[in-house]
């Protein structure tokens, strides 16, 4: 009864102030994203799990559970981000994909397949403010989103090849319906982190920002494009673009997990994952 009471009361009070009750009562539930909603109904999902955003499964199932509930809800746009500001998302986990029983690796990685399909399938606008570094599954993250703003300095792509799995048929696409099929192959093949100026220019991003205010503000212009446009129309314009990944997701998804699970399970990709994760300490005791 108590509960029911401060619930009820919390309720009105957010109520009266015209802010969204449904998104500040998520700020609290999560462990790893803060989830606030604008005075435009727009979400700003920050991602806060120190120190680099590692994509580990709680994390992306917390993602999922926020765009499920922003679908429902019927927010007006979705700004993702990052409490950083060195790194946007540093990737999926190693500690997750390394020495790991396969149903762990499973779990992982269908839930960034989740993630994936709702994110780049969702029917509100999307802006990846991309305040740091990017790799991989930091990439793929933003690639999702309709539109990426980033700040200066830092680093974004695919370097999955330099980890020794390929990377999967529906990243590649989603990489080619970005920058386009002959940057892509070149991109991929060589496993490219671009600079901020370079993805720029190749099209991985569309706008640079000095610094995270200024990209807020552009993710905002972005987003108040879209007051004058029926909502539906958008998004069934949005589904078109998407529809051919997303069908393909949706059927082949199972197996493209299963792939990726053996992938990485292989003695030489465990080699190679050790040996990626051993030279990122050294790295760093080197530069302390
Ligand atoms: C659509 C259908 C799909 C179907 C297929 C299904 C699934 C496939 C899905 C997606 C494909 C995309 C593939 C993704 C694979 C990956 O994402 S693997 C991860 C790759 N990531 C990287 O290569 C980045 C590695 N990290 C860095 O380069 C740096 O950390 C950084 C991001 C540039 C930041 O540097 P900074 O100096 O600030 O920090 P540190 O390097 O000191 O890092 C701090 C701390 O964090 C640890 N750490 C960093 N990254 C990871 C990681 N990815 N996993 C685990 N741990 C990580 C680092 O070791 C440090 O630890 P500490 O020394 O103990 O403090």
């Amino acid at each position: 009864m108590y509960r029911y009471v401060c619930k009820t009361m919390l309720r009105r009070l957010f109520l009266s102030k015209k802010v969204s009750y449904q998104a500040r009562l998520f700020s609290g539930n999560f462990r790893y994203l803060e989830v606030l909603n604008n005075e435009n109904n727009v979400a700003i999902v920050t991602m806060k799990r120190a120190p680099v955003n590692t994509l580990n499964s709680e994390l992306l199932s917390e993602i999922s559970s926020v765009l499920t509930n922003l679908d429902e809800t019927k927010c007006s746009g979705m700004v993702l981000t990052s409490f950083s500001d060195k790194v946007f998302s540093s990737g999926l986990d190693f500690n997750e994909m390394y020495e790991s029983r396969p149903a762990t690796i499973r779990t992982l990685v269908s839930t960034i397949l989740e993630v994936i399909i709702k994110l780049y399938g969702s029917p509100f606008p999307t802006v990846a403010v991309i305040t740091g570094h990017a790799p991989s599954g930091g990439c793929v993250l933003s690639l999702c989103c309709e539109y990426r703003i980033m700040v200066q300095n830092f680093q974004i792509g695919l370097n999955v090849v330099k980890l020794g799995y390929s990377t999967p048929l529906s990243i590649v696409q989603l990489m080619v319906n970005t920058i386009g099929h002959r940057n892509a192959e070149l991109a991929l093949t060589s496993g490219r982190l671009f600079t901020t100026n370079e993805a720029l220019r190749v099209g991985l991003i569309d706008e640079i920002a000095k610094d995270r205010a200024s990209a807020f503000d552009k993710a905002n212009d972005f987003l108040n494009q879209f007051k004058v446009i029926p909502p539906i129309a958008r998004h069934f314009t949005k589904q078109s673009m998407r529809r051919a990944l997303l069908q393909d997701v949706s059927i082949n998804g199972k197996i493209y997990v299963e792939d990726f699970v053996s992938l990485i399970s292989r003695p030489k990709v465990q080699e190679l994952i050790a040996a990626y994760m051993a030279n990122m300490k050294n790295k760093k005791k080197n530069s302390n």
